[in-house]
């Protein structure tokens, strides 16, 4: 047996042998059959079919891709207004054609006119369109065509006499009105117009139709052949229209039916009415009750919560503040809270919408500068958004920082000073705030507010938690880098003791700036002031000094005097205006 040194060694080795020799077999298995081993790569089929033929000879057309352009989609939108208009004439007017007295000699030339105009549409429709049109469906892309809808069997009439009837297979072409509909409804921002329209439609359609079987049936039974039947009179269509209409909606007042047949139609008409009209007048009042439904239920809410602060007897300043912020809230966004319609959505669809929305935005942000987009879209996904009423802090100074904001619309300020009336700063809308306290950590109360901030107005903001931010960083740490160096600068800048500075400035206590600390050579002599050893250090000197002004180094020679004293070290007039000169001719 081989001698084994090391244990550990050894079933590493063999371990990684064993890796190898698993990776030289799948290559291997690989070079054989590479479909094999890649599921995601589907086998060539090499037999020729007439289907694959097909969908070689349309794929050398232009076609339109799925609809990416918002302009093609429209253009496919009024293309299908004309197309649905021809399937109204053509469901409409067919069995008018057909029951009514309408073909007359006279008329004929015209009918034949418009089933031309109408037939046209239809043909392009199916033998252009169509076939160029793409529409997933269960995860494929098939290619739509129907050719039996536009069969002119009305060449059938030079035989038979010009009928309605051979026009009977035009009205398969019912889907592209629903087509119509739906993507029309699509487009709309009030959708529940054309839903409420198209609901009406179907009405007086079904009235239409009752209108056409009762002149029907007033033929069958012979026109004014009893009191229940159309007796002749006044514009046919109209009046058989008006008995339709008094029938269905079961308003009543209508002639009794005598026979056997008349009292069939006329209860059949009465189940109609009942079942058809009522389903379709409750479909109606669904359609006007969902697009009410944001409405009611934002009074459903504001009521339910002006209760409960009613009941816990909450002043009457807070209660006005609620509701301020509810109408204000609904009024700027229609909605109480965004988050809620976009949880419902696949994370696909809030992206895009976020993208969409923010990106810009956040994208302009400085602070991100530097930082993965990737990780920009992840905020973005996170953001909550938030309303506040003028004069509400959203920040308060000393408090543990765990959000940070961006302004979507309105402004804040920054104050400070005695009852914050001083302010430090206005941020408009695309500005960040909050973001010192959270990019530092606990330590040394770093994480706590260095500042108040006000609403300015009505403000919105979106909030990005503490935790959510952290959560986020874990996978992008080259921006967590760039964002802790940002945070670090942020801090000396804006931190407390720049702060302070500020707010000393504002108020007007810091004169002449801060008290700068006592020259060293000063320090050597115990300081200045009471118990030091000096009152005032006056050196002359008749060399040269390098000295550091306005972040430069300058290199002056001249005689001058430095005082050094407890306000501070000072130069000889004199000598600053040289120094300035040598300075504004850029020789440094
Ligand atoms: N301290 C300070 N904060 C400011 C200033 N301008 C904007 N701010 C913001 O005010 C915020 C207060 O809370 P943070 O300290 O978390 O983060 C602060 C900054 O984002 C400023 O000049 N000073």
């Amino acid at each position: 047996p081989p001698v084994v040194y090391s244990r550990c060694v050894d079933d590493s080795l063999r371990e990684v042998v064993k890796k190898l020799r698993e990776r030289t077999n799948m290559y291997k298995e690989r070079a054989i059959d590479p479909y094999a081993t890649s599921p995601e790569i589907s086998p060539p089929v090499s037999k020729w079919t007439p289907v694959m033929f097909c969908q070689l000879v349309i794929s050398k057309f232009p076609s339109f891709p799925s609809f990416q352009s918002n302009t093609q989609y429209r253009r496919y939108i009024a293309w299908l207004t004309v197309v649905s208009v021809a399937f109204n004439y053509n469901i409409w007017f067919t069995p008018v054609r057909l029951v009514f007295p309408i073909h007359t000699p006279v008329t004929i030339p015209f009918w034949i006119i418009v089933d031309i105009i109408v037939d046209i549409v239809n043909v392009i429709d199916v033998v252009l369109w169509q076939p160029r049109l793409q529409f997933v469906k269960g995860g494929d892309i098939i290619k739509e065509r129907s050719l039996t809808n536009i069969i002119p069997f009305d060449l059938l009439g030079v035989l038979f006499g010009f009928s309605a009837v051979f026009r009977l297979n035009r009205l398969l072409r019912i889907e592209s009105f629903f087509e119509f509909s739906d993507r029309l409804e699509s487009i709309m921002a009030k959708a529940y117009i054309w839903r409420v329209g198209r609901t009406t439609g179907y009405l007086l359609f079904m009235l239409h139709l009752n209108a056409c079987f009762y002149y029907m049936a007033s033929e069958y039974l012979g026109i004014n052949s009893s009191k229940w039947v159309y007796n002749g009179q006044g514009t046919a269509y109209l009046r058989c229209y008006y008995f339709a209409v008094r029938s269905l909606i079961n308003i009543g007042g209508l002639p009794e039916p005598g026979s056997v047949f008349e009292i069939c139609f006329q209860m059949t008409n009465f189940f109609v009415g009942v079942f058809v009209f009522s389903s379709l007048i409750g479909q109606m009042r669904d359609v006007i009750g969902a697009a009410t439904q944001g409405q009611t239920y934002f009074r459903a809410s504001m009521d339910g919560c002006v209760a409960y602060m009613n009941m816990f007897y909450i002043p009457d300043l807070v209660q006005n503040r609620v509701r301020t912020w509810y109408n204000y809230t609904w009024d700027a966004q229609g909605m109480l809270d965004e988050s809620e319609l976009l949880e419902t959505m696949p994370l696909v669809m809030r992206t895009a919408i976020g993208v969409d929305i923010n990106f810009a935005t956040f994208d302009k942000i400085a602070l991100f500068q530097g930082c993965d987009k990737q990780m920009l879209v992840d905020m973005l996904l996170r953001l909550k958004s938030i309303i506040y009423l003028p004069g509400d802090f959203v920040v308060k100074k000393g408090d543990i920082g765990k959000e940070m904001y961006i302004i979507k619309g309105g402004e804040v300020q920054v104050v400070g000073g005695p009852d914050n009336s001083i302010v430090f700063v206005t941020l408009k809308a695309g500005c960040v705030f909050g973001e010192i306290s959270l990019l530092q950590s606990a330590k040394d109360g770093g994480n706590r507010r260095t500042a108040n901030v006000k609403a300015h107005g009505f403000v919105n903001l979106f909030v990005l938690d503490k935790k959510d931010l952290v959560e986020i960083l874990v996978h992008y740490p080259n921006s967590q880098k760039v964002l802790a160096k940002k945070g670090r600068k942020l801090m000396k800048a804006k931190g407390p003791a720049a702060a302070k500075a500020e707010e000393d400035k504002k108020k007007g206590l810091a004169l002449f700036g801060p008290k700068p600390p006592t020259p060293k050579l000063a320090r050597v002599f115990g300081g200045f002031g009471k118990g030091g050893f000096l009152e005032k250090l006056k050196v002359q000197f008749s060399n040269s000094i390098l000295f550091f002004s306005h972040n430069r180094f300058i290199w002056q020679k001249a005689t001058y005097t430095i005082e050094i004293s407890d306000r501070g070290s000072c130069f000889s007039p004199t000598f600053l205006q040289a120094a300035q000169a040598k300075e504004n001719t850029g020789n440094k």
